[in-house]
């Protein structure tokens, strides 16, 4: 007879309700996160205010609210908790104390915005329909008001990403490089390239008040120079000629596989013989469950668009095949969850 502890392992798990509990009361879980940010909890925390009465001076609060918050944020995994001394994860440190340059706390007004969470109210009738219940093709409404929230407050998420793009996509940062910006928002990608490259030209194509964001982003990083913007629809406006790179990050999910071609075409007729489109995108592996934070962005498209999802790599291939493209790389973004896609025009 073998051993009890090995019997054991080798059986299933014994059924427990465990994950019904923590996914109904998930709710939870962002409201404490939210709260935490908006009362500046993680900065406290940073700046060596560390027991419930310290903090409770600092952030204007009860002590019971407190301690009950930094418990719940101790289980979940933003805090550490030593005696009654609470200290910050290595994430929480960079990311949700205000003081760090990586701070990520103001993009909740993007994330958690009430037109983000409605659109997730009745998901039942969402999935019914197949696809959002926001009036005016959701997100994809002309000058919808979110995406100027989107450019004010996500630029430091996309900060990261843009240089990883930036090195990916110009490696030695020294030649002549036209640079074609589709759907730019905050205008991170394009002017993380334009800060590298003293060469690197950078037109930014989004809806006029997105545009005044990316513009000022510009100013701000001493780009304004080189920096020039289209107005307008992507799936209507003139992108002009003779582009060497042309990104579209965060823009073809959106859309449904039709729609992304239309752009594709666009974008090929725009780019120089030798020129590339690099994609930044959420994409999923082939079963469409992993890697998991990618393959869950079908439901935030489900929820905010009628036809987006996230699309494979063999998605893309196929899209990329029937557009002209040649050659396609997919590469990596770590620590980022987002992976890149590099094709050239032949
Ligand atoms: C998710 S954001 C991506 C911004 C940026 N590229 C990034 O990766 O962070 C999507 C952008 O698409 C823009 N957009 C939506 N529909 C568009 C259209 N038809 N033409 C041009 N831009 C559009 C929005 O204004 C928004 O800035």
């Amino acid at each position: 007879m073998r051993p009890q502890s090995s019997q054991q392992s080798d059986r299933a798990p014994e059924p427990s309700p465990a994950l019904f509990f923590e996914t109904v009361n998930a709710y939870q879980r962002t409201a404490a996160l939210k709260a935490a940010i908006e009362l500046d909890l993680f900065t406290a925390i940073g700046e060596k205010n560390e027991t419930v009465q310290e903090l409770a001076r600092r952030c204007d609060a009860s002590e019971r609210g407190l301690r009950i918050l930094c418990d719940y944020l101790t289980i979940i995994g933003f805090l550490t908790k030593e005696g009654d001394h609470y200290a910050l994860t290595g994430d929480s440190s960079l990311f949700l104390d205000r003081r760090s340059s990586a701070y990520l706390g103001s993009s909740i007004e993007f994330l958690l915005s009430p037109t983000h969470v409605e659109a997730f109210g009745d998901l039942k009738e969402v999935v019914r329909k197949g696809g959002t219940l926001m009036p005016d093709g959701g997100a994809l409404a002309p000058e919808h008001p979110m995406w100027v929230r989107f450019a004010q407050v996500m630029a430091p998420m996309m900060a990261l990403p843009a240089r990883l793009l930036a090195n990916i996509v110009d490696e030695r940062a020294t030649d002549k490089l036209r640079v074609l910006d589709i759907a730019a928002g905050h205008g991170m990608f394009g002017i993380a390239l334009a800060e590298r490259n003293p060469r690197a030209k950078i037109t930014a194509l989004d809806w006029p008040n997105v545009l005044e964001v990316a513009r000022q982003n510009a100013r701000e990083a001493k780009i304004e120079d080189r920096f020039q913007t289209i107005a307008g629809s992507a799936f209507e406006v003139d992108y002009g000629d003779g582009y060497d790179l042309v990104l579209l990050a965060n823009f073809l999910h959106h859309f449904d596989m039709p729609a992304c071609e239309t752009i594709l075409r666009r974008v090929h007729a725009a780019l120089a013989e030798d020129g590339r489109v690099a994609l930044v995108e959420f994409i999923p592996d082939e079963d469409r469950i992993n890697p998991p934070i990618a393959a869950s962005f079908s439901l935030m498209m489900l929820g905010t668009t009628p036809n987006g999802d996230a699309y494979t790599l063999s998605q893309f291939d196929e899209m990329f095949q029937r557009t002209g493209f040649a050659e396609v790389e997919l590469r990596a973004m770590p620590p980022t969850f987002f992976r890149a896609l590099v094709a050239r025009k032949r």
